[in-house]
């Protein structure tokens, strides 16, 4: 297998390839751009105009999918799978993957969208890295297609166990399409933002105008150790979504696909923020109206009010002022285009 295709084990030992280019034997290129990214170019004949930026590790002990990028780009280098699309491999917090962690020094995915500028340190400087591989990626060329997929798996078990935050921007729809598509790979439920984020995805979405999810792919865990998260269907919808066969048969359905909506996000304000859940909620729990949620300082209190609430995210550990739980709402999807 060509070098370039152990991006993963490169990226473990910390290490830079001397070749930074190699070519498979059906022509596809790989390009070595800087630690945890690697950029594939199909030969312009099969080039079908998608630009596909694939993300994981952005929290470095969410291993699973941090896998099945592994295996893509195994797959690519060994010329088993051969590309129609652009891709770019991003292993998004290298450090914080060797040493098994979540972050080293603070969260990654809470400095895009230029808040990096604000802060210092190591994943200001990587979340500023990486902004500019995604953007140099999707480049100024018009007519092409630009869809990134962020991979994640999260803290605590869930009722539902593959699912997608999907960003919001004033004045885009959400697109059913691509929803169409999520659910065709097997993802079972969507959070449709309703204000803008600082997360990686809702960077790529709003700045540089991809269509652009999370994906929550089940429970965090260390590598070698991912046999409970079923990526299978991902996986097949990827390897077609790269080959460019992927099935428009123009009778996609939501199928069953559960659609959710942000109520309110419970920002921890300081160190008195007390969160009144069991420690091991799953996500999509379903909390009662009246229910306390949380309290802080000042007598703040949070009263879940919410017909149908449930909960996601719930972590009392995060630093002040960040996003502490998302308290989310069943949705139509009459907002759908
Ligand atoms: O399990 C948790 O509490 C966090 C899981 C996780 O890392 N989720 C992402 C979601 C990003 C988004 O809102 O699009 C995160 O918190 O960064
Ligand atoms: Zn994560």
């Amino acid at each position: 297998m060509l070098a370039l295709g152990k991006l993963l084990e490169l990226t473990l030992a910390g290490h830079e390839p001397s070749a930074k280019i190699q070519l498979t034997p059906d022509g596809t290129r790989l390009r070595w751009l800087d630690e945890g990214a690697l950029e594939v170019t199909p030969p312009a004949a099969r080039d079908n105009g998608l630009d596909l930026l694939l993300s994981a590790g952005v929290h470095g002990n969410e291993t699973a999918p941090i896998e099945l990028l592994d295996r893509l780009l195994r797959g690519i280098a060994r010329n088993e799978l051969h590309p129609a699309a652009r891709i770019l491999f991003l292993f998004g917090n290298p450090e914080a993957m060797r040493r098994g962690e979540r972050y080293i020094e603070q969260d990654l995915n809470r400095l895009f969208s230029g808040r990096h500028e604000q802060s210092s340190g190591f994943e200001a400087i990587r979340a500023c890295d990486l902004e500019h591989l995604a953007a140099t990626f999707f480049g100024k060329q018009t007519g092409r297609t630009r869809l990134h997929y962020d991979l994640h798996t999260a803290i605590r078990g869930s009722k539902i166990e593959q699912f997608a935050l999907y960003p919001w921007q004033e004045g885009r729809a959400h697109s059913r399409r691509e929803l169409e598509r999520l659910r065709a790979a097997g993802i079972e439920a969507v959070l449709l933002q309703n204000k803008s984020s600082i997360t990686f995805s809702a960077y790529t979405y709003a700045q540089l105008g991809a269509e652009a999810f999370t994906l929550e792919l089940g429970k965090a865990r260390a590598f070698g150790q991912n046999e409970l998260v079923n990526l299978d269907l991902l996986e097949n919808a990827l390897h077609a979504l790269i080959e460019g066969r992927e099935a428009i048969s123009g009778e996609a359905t939501l199928d069953g696909l559960q659609l959710f909506s942000v109520s309110r996000e419970v920002i921890k304000h300081s160190d008195s923020f007390q969160l009144h859940l069991p420690e091991d909620i799953e996500n999509f729990t379903e909390l009662e109206p009246g229910y306390l949620l949380a309290e802080d300082i000042a007598d703040s209190r949070w009263i879940v009010e919410e017909k149908g609430a449930r909960i996601i995210f719930p972590n009392p550990k995060v630093k002040n002022g960040l996003r502490a739980a998302i308290l989310i709402v069943p949705d139509d999807g009459a907002g759908l285009l």
